[in-house]
């Protein structure tokens, strides 16, 4: 394997513990339009294609078929409202990442972000875990037209940040995150702490499959 210049993370189920908020948000949701809540282990499951699919899987779950577009549009207006709220609330990172982050950025690697989670939340999550200073780019999911498991969003990180894929590195806990990264014809770390729709990352194939974040120091040799 060649060495890594840059490093793309995915944010959800790789750095931080979101799908608490996420529950809330989607709860108060369903609240509003009067449905009962879900429980956090079913929001866990719906994670990974960013918000609409999100409100889109909790409202499937609740109605038993797919919302009609006038629903599935009110909905997402309340899951936005409620997730500006809570998205902030007490962020959980998961095991060694915060040192293995400074560890990355102590040794000049390059780091960016590529989350599907819309890109109006992501700054504010970031600083609320005063991670702001740490990633050169940082892209949501409706920062460009397709989101992962396309390669585009990791494509246009390698082209911004002048980097050939082949000497990026993509982490990520989904499938979403791999199948971007083999098409992006990147490495890619897979960890087995977050969200992949309850099946195991290492289904996927990635180049590497962490149970912990700190595995990364000796995939890029620090
Ligand atoms: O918002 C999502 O669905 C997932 O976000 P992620 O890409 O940071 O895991
Ligand atoms: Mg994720």
């Amino acid at each position: 394997m060649a060495d890594f210049d840059l490093v793309q993370f995915d944010l959800d189920g790789t750095l931080i513990d979101s799908v608490p908020q996420l529950a809330e948000a989607i709860n108060d949701m369903l609240t509003s339009l009067n449905y009962a809540t879900q429980p956090l282990s079913a929001v866990r499951g719906w994670v990974g294609n960013g918000a609409d699919m999100l409100v889109q899987r909790a409202l499937t779950a609740t109605l038993g078929h797919i919302p009609d577009a006038t629903l599935q549009q009110r909905a997402r207006g309340l899951f936005d409202e409620a997730y500006a709220s809570h998205a902030h609330g007490t962020l959980v990172f998961y095991p060694g990442v915060l040192g293995t982050l400074e560890r990355l950025r102590a040794s000049g690697k390059r780091l960016a972000l590529v989350t599907n989670k819309p890109y109006r939340f992501v700054p504010g999550i970031l600083a609320a875990a005063g991670l702001e200073d740490y990633f050169e780019l940082v892209l949501g999911g409706d920062s460009l037209t397709e989101k992962k498991p396309s390669p585009a969003p990791l494509l246009h990180v390698c082209r911004k940040l002048n980097v050939s894929p082949a000497r990026s590195l993509m982490v990520g806990d989904s499938e979403n995150d791999v199948l971007a990264a083999k098409a992006a014809g990147m490495a890619v770390a897979g960890l087995t702490y977050g969200y992949n729709y309850g099946r195991a990352i290492a289904d996927s194939q990635p180049d590497w499959v962490l149970d912990d974040f700190a595995g990364l120091v000796s995939i890029l040799k620090l």
